[in-house]
C-alpha cells in the first residue's frame, strides 16, 4: 500500500514539470525540479523511507530480545488492526505465549505481563512504572485529572478521597442505591410482561449510571443532566481502546468522547457548586459531594481544604470513568452466572429468605448486607471467572528490570494482565467453573493466596472503590432476588465475549424475568 502511494506520486511528478505553464498556481522556484533533480529527490526519499522502515524493525527486535511476540512488526501501524477488534481469544494467545511477551502498535512498544508475579511487580513498582490507563484516557479525562498524579502527590490526594468510602459514607449511599435498583428492576419486570427475554447489557448500564450519578451528586444534578450524561457516556466507553488512532480529529472516537466529557464536566461542576451552597446553608449531607464538603469543613480534618468546582467535578468524572464499565460488566455477568447455576441461585434465595425473614420491602442496611456471605462469595467468584478489568496499562518511566533476563525499555507500555492469575488452576481448581464455595472455605487454596485475586489491582493505585463496588453488586443482586426470578435465554453468542473496555457477553445477556412469588 505504501509502495503504491509512493509509485503514484512518483509518476505524477514527471508531467508536473513539463506541464507547469498551464497551472494557474506558480510553484516557488525551490519546488520546481528538473527531470534529473526529480529522480534524485525520488531516490533520496525512497532511501530515507526504506531506512526508516528497516530501522523500525531493528528497534523492535532490539527491544523485544528473546521474549515471545511477532518476529517482525507490521510497518508503522504494528498490530493496530487487532487492537481495533480485540478478542479474548487473541488476548489469551498473547498471555499464554509467556509470562512476559511483546507486541507493538503504532510504535508503542508493549510488554504484556500475564503471571501474577510479574503483574504485581509492575503494579507495585511506582519508581519504575506509573499508570497510563488507556492511551486515550488523558485526552478524555483531561491531563490535569487527579488520577494521573503519581508518587507523593498521588498518595496525599488519594488519602483525602478515601474518606468518601468509609462505612459511614457507604451507609449514606445505600438507600440511594437501593431505591434506584428497585426502580430499574421494576421497569425490567414491566418489559418482561410480554413474556419474552430482554438483553440487559444497556439497561444494566443505565441502572449503574443513574446509581453512580445520584450517589455521587444526589439531587444537585437536574434530571436532564443525568439523562444527557447517560446518553453520551457510551461515546466515552467506545474510546477506551488499548490504542486509538493517534489524533483526536473530528469524527474519531476520541474526539466524540472529548465532546461528551465536556458536557459531563459542565453538569458535574454545577453539581459541585450546588452542593457547596446546600452545605453552606446547613442542609444535611445526602450524597458523596455533600459528604466531601462536610469532611473538608470538619474541625478535625488536616488535609487540603480548598477544591474548586472543576477539581471536584474531575474527581467525580474519574469515579464515573473507573466505575461505569467495570460495574456494568460485573453486574451483567453476575446475573448470567447465577441464572446458569440453579443450585447456586437456590442458595442465594435461601440466604435472602433468612436475612429478610419475609419482610421483602423493608429497606436494606449495611448490617443486613454483612449477613449475606453467600451472595458476597457469588459476586467475588463471578468477577474471578470474568474479571471486568482484564488489564491496566502502565508506562515504564525508566528501564524497568522485570526479570533477571529482561528489562523493559523506558517509554514502553507495560501491561499487567489479570486473567491468567485469576484462572490459575493451582489456586483455583477447575478455574472456568463458577464455584462461590471456594471463597467460603477458609482452608481453600483461593483463600490461602489472596494476592492472586487481582480483580481490583494491587499497590498504590489499587481500586479506591472496592467496598462500594462490591456492596453495589451484592445490593442489586439481593434486590433482584427479592423481586424476581430470572432465566437465561441462551443464544449462540451467550458465551462469547465482547471486549468494549471491559468484558461483556456478546449477546448482551438475554434474561427472562418473572415476579417472585413472595410467600
Ligand atoms: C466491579 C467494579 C470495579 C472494578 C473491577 C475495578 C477495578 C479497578 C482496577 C483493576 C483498577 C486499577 C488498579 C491498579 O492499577 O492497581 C482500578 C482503579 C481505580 N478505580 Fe476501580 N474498579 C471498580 C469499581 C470502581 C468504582 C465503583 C470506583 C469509584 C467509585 C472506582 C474507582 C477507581 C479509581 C479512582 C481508580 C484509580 C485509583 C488510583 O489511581 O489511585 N472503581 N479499579
Amino acid at each position: 500500500m505504501a509502495f503504491n502511494l509512493l509509485y503514484r506520486s512518483a509518476s505524477a511528478s514527471v508531467p508536473a514539470n513539463t506541464a507547469a505553464p498551464s497551472y494557474a498556481f506558480n510553484a516557488p522556484s525551490f519546488l520546481k525540479l528538473s527531470r534529473g533533480e526529480s529522480a534524485t529527490w525520488l531516490y533520496t526519499t525512497g532511501a530515507v523511507v526504506i531506512s526508516l522502515l528497516v530501522l523500525e524493525q531493528i528497534v523492535y527486535r532490539t527491544r523485544k530480545r528473546h521474549l515471545p511476540g511477532a518476529r517482525w512488526t507490521i510497518p508503522i501501524i504494528g498490530k493496530f488492526a487487532d487492537s481495533l477488534n480485540p478478542t479474548l481469544e487473541n488476548y489469551k494467545k498473547q498471555w499464554d505465549a509467556g509470562a512476559l511477551s511483546v507486541v507493538s502498535v503504532f510504535h508503542i512498544f508493549i510488554v504484556m505481563a500475564s503471571s501474577n508475579e510479574y503483574s504485581r511487580k509492575i503494579l507495585n513498582s511506582p519508581g519504575y512504572a506509573e499508570p497510563c490507563l488507556v492511551h486515550s484516557a488523558k485526552q478524555v479525562l483531561r491531563p490535569d485529572n487527579w488520577v494521573f498524579l503519581t508518587g507523593k502527590s498521588h498518595v496525599e490526594y488519594r488519602r483525602g478521597l478515601n474518606l468518601l468510602f468509609t462505612r459511614r459514607a457507604l451507609g449514606m449511599y445505600l438507600p440511594i442505591q437501593e431505591s434506584i435498583a428497585r426502580k430499574h428492576l421494576t421497569k425490567w419486570l414491566e418489559v418482561a410482561k410480554d413474556g419474552g427475554s430482554q438483553p440487559i447489557m444497556m439497561t444494566a448500564r443505565e441502572l449503574n449510571m443513574e446509581t453512580s450519578l445520584r450517589v455521587f451528586c444526589g439531587n444537585h444534578l437536574p434530571n436532564e443532566a443525568a439523562q444527557e450524561i447517560n446518553d453520551k457516556y457510551w461515546l466515552i466507553t467506545q474510546a477506551l481502546e488499548l490504542v486509538n488512532f493517534p489524533l483526536a480529529l473530528p469524527g474519531t472516537k476520541v474526539y466524540k468522547a472529548i465532546q461528551a466529557r465536556k458536557r459531563a464536566m459542565y453538569w458535574l461542576e454545577l453539581a459541585a457548586h450546588n452542593s457547596k451552597i446546600a452545605m453552606a446553608q446547613g442542609s444535611e449531607p445526602e450524597c458523596m459531594l455533600d459528604e466531601w464538603i462536610t469532611i473538608l469543613n470538619g474541625e478535625g480534618y488536616k488535609g487540603r481544604r480548598d477544591f474548586n468546582d472543576t477539581e471536584m467535578a474531575m474527581v467525580i468524572l474519574s469515579f464515573l470513568f473507573a466505575s461505569q464499565d467495570a460495574m456494568s460488566s460485573g453486574l451483567i455477568y453476575g446475573f448470567q452466572h447465577l441464572s446458569d447455576s440453579p443450585d447456586i441461585m437456590k442458595k442465594v434465595h435461601e440466604e435472602q429468605d433468612r436475612v429478610r425473614q419475609g419482610n421483602w420491602d423493608a429497606p436494606l442496611t449495611l448490617d443486613m448486607l454483612d449477613e449475606m456471605p453467600y451472595l458476597s462469595a457469588v459476586v467475588k467468584e463471578s468477577m474471578r471467572v470474568k474479571p471486568p478489568v482484564t488489564m491496566v496499562p502502565y508506562l515504564a518511566k525508566k528501564p524497568f528490570p522485570l526479570s533477571d533476563t529482561y528489562t523493559a525499555p523506558a517509554g514502553s507500555m507495560v501491561i499487567p494482565s489479570f486473567f491468567n492469575s485469576l484462572h490459575d488452576p493451582e489456586i483455583y481448581p477447575e478455574p472456568e467453573q463458577f464455584q462461590p464455595e471456594r471463597w467460603l472455605n477458609p482452608e481453600s487454596t483461593a483463600n490461602q493466596n489472596p494476592k492472586n485475586y487481582l480483580v481490583f489491582g494491587s499497590g498504590p493505585h489499587k481500586c479506591i472503590g472496592i467496598e462500594y463496588a462490591t456492596m453495589n453488586m451484592v445490593l442489586v443482586l439481593a434486590t433482584a432476588t427479592a423481586m424476581m426470578t430470572w432465566e437465561h435465554d441462551i443464544t449462540p453468542e451467550s458465551y462469547e465475549v465482547d471486549i468494549i473496555a471491559t468484558l461483556f457477553p456478546k449477546d448482551g445477556c438475554r434474561l427472562k424475568f418473572t415476579p417472585r412469588e413472595q410467600s
